[in-house]
């Protein structure tokens, strides 16, 4: 838990038994999360597990099918989208990069560069940017705008390891000094950013939910990664038991392919505060099912 967070805050965003409808099938359902001011909740799950789906779903950018999506009134989004819809043929600036979509004061652009490291970085073009200061450069335009809630749809793609864990500090300092929620999409599945209060795993619903494990101040994963990636990295440890086809049918772990998951597991089975990080879950039938919502 941190200090930025008030547990008494209301949510920015919370989302009950939500899901996605589409081209005749449920792109992702019985969703259940929130995001408060200052918490960081971090969606992993498998490619296609519905994360962007979801995200999108919490600000509003799709329409749910079933369930409630609720959002503090007046809430500003700052949102760093996987891919953006950018011509890049054409020469493009950092600064231009800015004020693509709106404008925003030359000191204001300058002072959002700032705060992510890149000023020096200004007039350079975007085709040319590492895929850490392109990284930065989207979170200085999100964050240029004030949100009350930052949504990073994988944000360390194209980025190393050290640049990594360099984003995730970054991503934390905002948070601390903005005191903005964090919705972030994670492209690892077992590695999440330490400073996460909730992880939620998507498996076509929620598959699981809990903190991450305390292992990263553990000495064994201090050896393994170092104390600096120890500080900002944790592992969330769990595992899939079935997948969800692109046709809608479920592949089980034993290979089997049926219409659905199977009846008694739900749309989800979170299992909250899941912290014990060798003990992977399945679709046990006598698991404690969360119907909420
Ligand atoms: N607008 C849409 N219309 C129809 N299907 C969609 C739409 N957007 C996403 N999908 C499908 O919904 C499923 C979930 O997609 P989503 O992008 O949410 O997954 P994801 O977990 O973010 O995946 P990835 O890790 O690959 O980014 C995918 O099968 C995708 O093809």
């Amino acid at each position: 838990m941190n200090a930025m967070k008030s547990g008494e805050a209301a949510p920015l965003v919370s989302l009950a038994g939500a899901g996605v409808y589409r081209n005749g099938r449920w792109l992702v359902r019985g969703v259940d999360f929130s995001v408060r001011p200052g918490e960081i909740v971090t969606l992993i799950g498998p490619n296609g597990s519905g994360k962007s789906t979801s995200a999108k779903m919490a600000i509003g950018v799709m329409k749910a099918d079933e369930g409630r999506v609720e959002r503090k009134a007046g809430l500003r989004v700052g949102y760093v989208p996987q891919r953006l819809a950018v011509d890049w043929t054409m020469p493009l600036t950092v600064r231009r990069l800015m004020t693509l979509t709106a404008p925003l004061p030359a000191e204001e652009v300058d002072a959002a560069l700032q705060a992510v490291g890149i000023a020096h970085l200004a007039g350079a073009e975007v085709q040319h940017l590492s895929g850490g200061e392109f990284q930065r450069a989207l979170l200085a335009r999100a964050m240029a705008r004030k949100p009350d809630i930052l949504v990073l749809d994988e944000p360390v793609q194209g980025v190393d390891f050290s640049g990594e864990i360099a984003l995730y500090d970054l991503i934390t300092s905002i948070r601390n000094a903005t005191g903005c929620g964090i919705l972030l999409i994670s492209h690892d599945l077992h590695v999440v950013m330490a400073e996460t209060d909730t992880v939620i795993c998507l498996n076509g619903h929620v598959c699981c939910r809990g903190t991450p494990a305390a292992v990263s101040q553990s000495p064994e994963y201090m050896r393994l990664f170092g104390a600096k990636a120890a500080q900002t990295l944790a592992v969330y440890s769990h595992e899939h038991d079935h997948t969800h086809l692109p046709d809608g049918r479920v592949q089980h772990a034993d290979g089997s392919v049926t219409d659905h998951c199977h009846p008694e597991d739900g749309h989800h089975h979170g299992h909250d505060h899941h912290e014990d990080h060798d003990h992977g879950h399945g679709h046990h039938k006598n698991r404690e099912h969360d119907h909420a919502g």
